[in-house]
């Protein structure tokens, strides 16, 4: 198999370390839409949205999910690519989508730990907790609606690629 597979969900959910490490399981490429996006811009996703707001960020990030979209590659996305239906219908398309799932308690907790606010600026304007909590309910049916597959991601990321692996491997015996 050596369709794309896309990772999604919620900030903090571990889309770009597990696809790092996913990557070395399959043999595939990374990319990750936001650094691709960033360094194409020269610009960090925060002075994008200064500059030229959400609706410019996203309009970058549709065009950088299809321009990195190849055989053999592992796509880490941002949190809301699966905001656009043209981004859900394309990712289900062309490849094989993941929804990295974890609990509130868990994304806020790393939020807090690596807030990378270059690359997270405040969605919401409230606290971290309340707007994981708020963001997960607005996404969440969205996550779902567009993935072929669910893992747990709050476990260990060994564990994370092992349950994609697993999920993998059963979808291609079927
Ligand atoms: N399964 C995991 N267990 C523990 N920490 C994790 C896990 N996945 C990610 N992290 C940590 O959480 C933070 C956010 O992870 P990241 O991969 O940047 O998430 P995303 O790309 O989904 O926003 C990082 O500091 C990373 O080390
Ligand atoms: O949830 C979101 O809307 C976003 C998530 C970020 O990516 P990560 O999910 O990798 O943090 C980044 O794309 C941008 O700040 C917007
Ligand atoms: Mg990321």
């Amino acid at each position: 198999m050596t369709q794309p597979i896309f990772l999604i969900g919620a900030r903090g959910c571990g889309k770009t370390t597990i696809g790092q490490r996913l990557t070395h399981a399959c043999n595939f490429h990374f990319v990750d839409t936001d650094q691709v996006l960033q360094q194409r811009a020269g610009m960090t996703v925060a002075d994008i949205v200064v500059r030229e707001g959400w609706a410019g960020f996203r309009a970058r990030e549709t065009q950088t999910l299809q321009s990195v979209t190849q055989p053999g590659t592992v796509v880490a996305t941002g949190g809301g690519i699966i905001l656009a239906e043209v981004n859900r219908d394309f990712m289900r398309q062309n490849g094989v989508v993941i929804y990295l799932n974890a609990p509130v308690s868990v994304l806020a907790g790393r939020l807090e730990a690596f807030p990378e606010a270059s690359q997270r600026p405040t969605l919401t304007g409230k606290p971290i907790t309340e707007e994981v909590a708020d963001i997960l309910t607005q996404r969440d049916a969205l996550y779902r609606q567009t993935a072929h597959h669910i893992v747990d991601a709050s476990a260990c990321p060994d564990d994370v690629v092992a349950q994609i692996l697993t999920e993998l491997r059963l979808a291609r015996a079927s």
